[in-house]
């Protein structure tokens, strides 16, 4: 058997149904309605439905202006922006479900450890133990700057703020012992003042006294995601994560990055059964082979439209870190040509970009080039679940992470199309034997 969760790749912002990925029209109500909660209320209890170990909520505070200096493609296309806060979504995703879990993002710039501490232990309170915490370092300058940075610290840099930082949230969320709440109705005594403690954490990024003012929740220590790919993400993801979003483009590829990681878990004495690596993928499925086969084609030729290259080089400038504009770059300069020196962003995902771009100009990798590929997974729900098979036998585990646009659609798909499929042939969960998150990742 194997995991699976759902990224909501576009976190609590414009949920994007139109034509072919393009630039619109824009499909039914989700450009209008993606601020309010149905849709993702539906994807909860769709995805519980299906037997998912989570949801994971992205999230991205800033309107981003380095691609030709302007916010104008960002905002006439809504890349990444508008965007709201993803906390409040997750105790009205879980309000509506008893199993699934929740793991929205949470940027070491943006939450002071304090604030992160008590504010994810409510949460794991609010949904009875169902949250998780993905850490992130944040992107580019501009995220950096609405939280009062001049400007974003230096990528590996980032990555040891991050591990102070993830170290200090769970020293405050360990300030209560066991057994130090009471709640005593008989002699009116809540909790036992000596089993709790303050932290007196004085480090290079953060101090934090503590102790925390209130109680830990269900899992004690929501676990804890990432996605950072590089060395320095590697190493983070390996101290501290209790599940990590891979990105891999071929099956190979899949193997040696969990080999890796279950190595790097190893050696810091955590037990590599207890994290889980969910592969990002973006299969195309349909009622039929044919059909499916026709929409990946389909999707593949938009990749050189004008709207698609247009939100290519914008994504690039995004993930170099706002540090490189794609826009200003002549698109027949060849890829070899281009000084990646100053990239400041999310290193693996440019990487992923420009893997086999050697002889090939911007415009060849822009009209072609593919982040997050679908492994293969392309077909009938039968077809598609089978080669998920295949695939996790030849990997050794741990599961998939859909990153398909939020439509219900996709999610009625997956829901009632794939899931049944995989679940036919034993691959998946067939109900939840645990109640917390931390239940669910453990569970096999
Ligand atoms: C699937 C996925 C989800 C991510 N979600 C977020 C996010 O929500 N917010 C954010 O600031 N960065 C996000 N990132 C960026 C990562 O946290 C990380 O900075 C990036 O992958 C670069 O890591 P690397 O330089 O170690 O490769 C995400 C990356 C991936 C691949």
């Amino acid at each position: 058997m194997f995991h699976l969760g759902w990224f909501l790749g576009n976190g609590f912002g414009i949920q994007p149904w139109n034509a072919k990925g393009g630039d619109g029209p824009w499909v039914g109500s989700n450009v209008t309605d993606w601020m309010k909660p149905d849709i993702y209320v539906d994807l909860a209890t769709s995805m519980e439905r299906a037997g998912f170990d989570y949801i994971l909520i992205e999230d991205t505070a800033m309107v981003e202006d380095s691609y030709k200096g302007t916010a104008e493609t960002s905002l006439r296309r809504g890349f990444m922006a508008p965007k709201n806060d993803p906390m409040p979504l997750v105790p009205l995703m879980t309000q509506r479900t008893k199993h699934i879990g929740i793991i929205p993002t949470a940027s070491v710039i943006q939450y002071p450890p304090y604030l992160a501490a008590r504010l994810f232990t409510t949460l794991d309170h609010l949904t009875e133990g169902r949250v998780g915490m993905n850490v992130v370092t944040s992107v580019t300058d501009r995220v950096a700057q609405n939280y009062g940075f001049a400007q974003h610290f230096d990528h590996d840099e980032r990555y040891l703020m991050a591990q102070e930082w993830v170290d200090v949230v769970q020293q405050l969320q360990g300030s209560w012992q066991p057994g130090a709440v009471l709640a005593d109705l008989e002699s009116g005594i809540y909790a036992d003042h000596t089993k709790v403690e303050p932290i007196d954490f004085v480090g290079k990024y953060f101090s934090s006294r503590g102790p925390l003012n209130t109680i830990p929740g269900p899992q004690g220590r929501p676990p804890v995601a990432s996605a950072g790919g590089s060395e320095a993400g590697r190493d983070m993801a390996a101290r501290y994560d209790d599940t990590m979003m891979s990105m891999c483009k071929t099956v190979e590829e899949m193997k040696e990055y969990r080999a890796d990681m279950r190595r790097r878990v190893a050696s810091y004495g955590r037990d590599p059964d207890k994290v889980k690596f969910l592969f990002l993928v973006t299969p195309v499925i349909a009622a039929t082979d044919q059909e499916a086969r026709d929409l990946a084609a389909a999707s593949l030729a938009g990749r050189a439209s004008d709207a698609a290259i247009e939100y290519n080089l914008w994504n690039m400038s995004y993930t170099s870190g706002g540090r490189i504009d794609f826009g200003a770059i002549d698109p027949d300069t060849l890829v070899s040509d281009i000084d990646f020196s100053r990239q400041n962003g999310e290193h693996s995902s440019v990487a992923a970009i420009f893997q086999d771009s050697a002889g090939k100009t911007l415009r060849d990798v822009v009209a072609s080039s593919f982040q997050i590929t679908d492994l293969g997974l392309v077909g009938s729900p039968d077809t598609v679940a089978a080669k998920m098979g295949e695939i996790m036998d030849e990997v050794g585990g741990d599961g998939f992470l859909l990153y398909l646009p939020t439509t219900r659609r996709n999610m009625a798909e997956v829901a009632d199309g794939l899931a049944p499929a995989l679940r036919r042939r034993g691959l998946i969960r067939d109900g939840y034997s645990g109640t917390t998150l931390r239940d669910h990742l453990v569970e096999f």
